[in-house]
């Protein structure tokens, strides 16, 4: 099975409060986006990548993957003002009917083994996503107070990849662009318009890097993936 990937990295990295892109942030030896690049450079069922990037930091993003060897990516796109906007202009340069993956840049540490159950479940239907379920007790507020705490039995934390079929997603793209939706993730285009979505379990490792405290995680995250750790 083969798959093409789009990945969204044109954010400004606020939350992180860091006077730079988080993609550019080392960990131990090498940048984050590195790091999520080359799971998918080592990945022999992803067949292209596209990058988004800030468009003044295309050349150096384009830099690095010479300087890493990453020879799959094949365009590093400008990205938009919101994410979606981000990962339309890369979905924009594909073509055909081919499985498309949307990895956030800022998600170092997502597992082969997940993509690929990913992709084989988006065989089946045309649209998947990576999630864990809620650890913690969830509640709704009204101002400063509860208002009521959710059944937390059916509630997931959304991750990426989000797998789909290239032109089902597009659609979805284009839709919410005529109808000014904006999601923050690209599933919630495809529920929208009453498309299924299917859900895969993944593992709690696979975290977003958005703020600092993220950044200590992810040290520990490498020293369990090279079996320092429990
Ligand atoms: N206009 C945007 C916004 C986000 N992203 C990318 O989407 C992923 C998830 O977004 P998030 O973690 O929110 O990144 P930022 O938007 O950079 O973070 P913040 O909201 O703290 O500024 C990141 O890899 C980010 O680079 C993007 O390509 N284009
Ligand atoms: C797509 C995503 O990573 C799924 O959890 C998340 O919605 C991105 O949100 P952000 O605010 O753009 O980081």
């Amino acid at each position: 099975m083969k798959y093409s990937v789009v990945i969204p990295a044109a954010g400004q990295g606020k939350r992180m409060k860091l006077n730079k892109n988080k993609q550019f942030l080392l960990l131990e030896d090498k940048p984050v986006i590195v790091h999520t690049l080359n799971t998918f450079q080592n990945d022999n069922w992803c067949e292209e990548i596209i990058i988004v990037a800030n468009k003044d930091e295309i050349e150096q993003i384009t830099q690095l993957t010479n300087i890493y060897k990453i020879s799959k990516v094949s365009k590093v796109v400008s990205g938009g003002t919101e994410r979606q906007h981000s990962v339309r202009n890369g979905l924009k340069e594909l073509g055909g009917d081919k499985i498309v993956l949307i990895h956030d840049g800022a998600r170092p540490f997502v597992k082969e083994e997940h993509i690929h159950r990913l992709v084989e479940e988006t065989e089946k239907t045309e649209a998947a996503i990576l999630a864990v379920p809620i650890k913690d007790t969830v509640k709704m507020s009204e101002g400063e107070f509860v208002s009521h705490t959710v059944d937390r039995s059916s509630l997931w934390s959304v991750q990426t990849p989000q797998a789909f079929r290239l032109q089902a997603i597009l659609s979805a793209h284009e839709w919410a662009e005529k109808n000014n939706f904006l999601g923050t993730d690209d599933a919630s285009l495809m529920e929208k318009l009453d498309k299924p979505v299917s859900i895969v379990t993944g593992d709690y490792f696979n975290i977003k890097l958005t703020t600092r405290e993220d950044i200590v995680f992810a040290s520990f995250i490498l020293r369990v993936r090279r079996g320092e750790l429990v």
